[in-house]
């Protein structure tokens, strides 16, 4: 599938913790008049939170109470602020709907649908919210409330009413059948919200769950045909965004047709991982880290993503994009982004999407050396036998997209100037596992060395940010051994999660959705950054394709291949996850 396109018309907070607090007082409401009219962009302006809703107050992750006036969605040179007429004031009531595009689809089913079940038992979700699932499979609202009711769970730590809580969840769900290209059927689509919008003012979320190659017609007949009319209206796509650097620039250029930037929502769901979020709140609340973090105390930091699984069924969209473009070139690099940027003015989302921005442009392109693909073959284990990547019936015979891949990144500045960033991605691996590494220097002058042997590099520290799965974040120190004699060993200052908080994990689609309901953009990535990340695996992604460079197989279940050590010993790295005491 290619996200290539020739036109862009249509054709081819712990959320837990959300506060809820009755009659909660609200900043003084504006509106944004657009100085032009478009469909979405228009409506949008008129944002949803400049209205009082009377009845709860929740947080978004970035800890603003989710009804405080966010005046986002108004471009500043496009609008001019006024008063909210009486009218306006009186319409106090407003309601949510969410639609999710390709709700036949696996990520509808696995987390989207959940995430809002998830969110509506939290009390998270506003008392007039409407899901609506729209798919060219012909299904009946009871179907889809049947094909969703599969794989809805409650937390275990809140499972009482679940049983009604579902019930509730699944009478305001409903769906609506038709082709992504045809403005005929979001009309229909937005006849039947009205309807069940019952006259409130709406607005109106679109989740664009579908391949990319269906984002700019479903973008272009949804603005068309069912943007809200007195609300707002957002959409929230999914990766990948292109599968280059000008494929990217095309997509965000046909989207920017229908839809205004503040509009578009582009998804990462890495992003809206527990672990990820408190990166910053690590660094940047905690003096003890702050100081130590840059070229003066750290040697190398690692990225590592890794799935004991192979593309499972998914061989036929993974083939056209490969492990660089669907991790790497994302979920990797916006964590490496969080991990080194500079103090951030405000926690306000363009002051952290510019520091983020400023890392990426700081950045070297990749070179080939300092990269290495892979690709799993097929292996038997006792009587148990896993098929390689290229058994899969969807994928060629002869392909050659690197399933893992290892590189070595940097960053031309004088916080980072020569530390290695090395990112590790592969399917079909040993484990399961996403983490970052951080490896601190050698104490100079160590006065305990002759208590470590030979081998000094295993008695540098080491912070691990444990993502998924068991979140946690260590530092491995050297310890004494408690008795008599001098005899030291490595042990872990350990925040194992599941120890601390008795609360279940939520899951990142939940705080992501939460957010774009509530205009929140921190987590979501700004089209200049995406650019800016395209523009460092561009070059190295065509030389690849170019060179039809090989990659080097490895056994399905195995730690990948060893060319990845080699790479790391290049850049006098040891991969954290492979050491004898991880
Ligand atoms: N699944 C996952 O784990 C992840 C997915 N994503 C991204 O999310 C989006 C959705 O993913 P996923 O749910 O897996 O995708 P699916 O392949 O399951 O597609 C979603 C729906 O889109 C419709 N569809 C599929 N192929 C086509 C086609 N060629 N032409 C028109 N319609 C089609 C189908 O609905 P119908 O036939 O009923 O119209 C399908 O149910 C994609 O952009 C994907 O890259 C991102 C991260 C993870
Ligand atoms: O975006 C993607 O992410 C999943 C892994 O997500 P996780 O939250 O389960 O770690 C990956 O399997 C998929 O290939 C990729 O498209």
């Amino acid at each position: 599938m290619s996200t290539q396109l020739s036109h862009c018309s249509s054709s081819t907070n712990n959320i837990s913790s959300c506060l809820i607090k009755k009659h909660t007082l609200l900043l003084k409401p504006l509106v944004i008049v657009p100085s032009r009219i478009n469909s979405f962009k228009r409506v949008s302006l008129i944002h949803s939170s400049i209205h009082p809703r009377k009845d709860f107050e929740f947080k978004n992750s970035n800890g603003h109470p989710l009804n405080a006036v966010s005046l986002q969605d108004g471009s500043a040179e496009k609008s001019v602020e006024r008063e909210p007429t009486s009218l306006e004031m009186g319409r106090e009531e407003s309601n949510l709907s969410v639609t999710v595009v390709g709700a036949s689809g696996d990520l509808a089913k696995k987390k989207i649908f959940p995430a809002l079940f998830a969110l509506f038992y939290e009390d998270c979700l506003p008392k007039n919210f409407l899901v609506f699932g729209y798919a060219r499979t012909k299904m009946t609202d009871d179907e889809l409330r049947n094909m969703i009711s599969n794989t809805l769970t409650c937390r275990i730590d809140k499972s009482a009413n679940c049983g009604d809580k579902m019930n509730q969840f699944l009478e305001r769900c409903f769906y609506h059948s038709g082709q992504y290209n045809s403005e005929e059927h979001f009309s229909e689509l937005d006849k039947k919200m009205k309807v069940k919008e019952a006259g409130l003012r709406s607005n109106r979320l679109f989740y664009l769950s579908v391949p990319p190659n269906i984002f700019v017609d479903v973008a272009k007949c949804a603005s068309a045909q069912a943007s809200s009319a007195n609300g707002w209206t957002r959409v929230i796509v999914e990766k990948p965004f292109g599968r280059d650097s000008e494929s990217s620039a095309e997509l965000t250029r046909c989207l920017k047709q229908y839809l205004a930037e503040d509009q578009i929502f582009r998804i990462d769901h890495y992003l809206g991982k527990e672990i990820v979020e408190n990166l910053s709140v690590l660094r940047f609340s905690n003096l003890v880290f702050e100081p130590l973090w840059s070229r003066n105390y750290i040697r190398n930091v690692q990225l590592i993503f890794s799935e004991d699984f192979g593309t499972d069924g998914r061989g036929g969209y993974f083939d056209n994009y490969g492990i660089i473009r669907d991790i790497m070139q994302n979920h990797l690099l916006q964590i490496l982004t969080l991990f080194a940027m500079e103090t951030p003015v405000s926690l306000d989302a363009e002051d952290i999407r510019n520091e983020k921005v400023k890392v990426l442009r700081s950045m070297r392109p990749l070179q080939l050396e300092d990269v290495i693909v892979g690709q799993y073959k097929g292996h038997s284990k006792g009587t148990k036998s896993y098929l390689g990547y290229t058994d899969d019936p969807t994928v060629p015979k002869d392909s050659l997209t690197p399933t893992f891949a290892a590189a070595a990144l940097f960053i031309d500045n004088a916080r980072w100037d020569g530390v290695p960033f090395l990112m590790k991605a592969g399917k079909a691996l040993h484990t399961r596992r996403a983490e970052i590494r951080v490896q601190f220097r050698h104490v100079p002058g160590n006065l305990y060395k002759n208590n470590f042997g030979t081998n000094l590099d295993k008695a540098t520290n080491e912070l691990v940010l444990r993502v998924q799965p068991d979140q946690a974040i260590y530092l491995k120190i050297n310890n004494k051994v408690p008795g008599l004699g001098m005899r030291l060993d490595r042990s872990d200052l350990n925040l194992l999660y599941s120890a601390r908080y008795s609360k279940e994990a939520i899951d990142a689609y939940e705080r992501l959705l939460i957010d774009a309901i509530e205009g929140e953009r921190r987590l979501f990535i700004r089209s200049d950054e995406l650019d800016a990340a395209w523009s460092l695996f561009t070059p190295l992604l065509k030389e690849l394709e170019k060179k039809k460079i090989a990659p080097e197989l490895y056994p399905y279940g195995s730690r990948g291949p060893v060319g990845a050590h080699y790479l790391a010993a290049k850049h006098n790295v040891r991969w954290g996850d492979l050491s004898s005491d991880e």
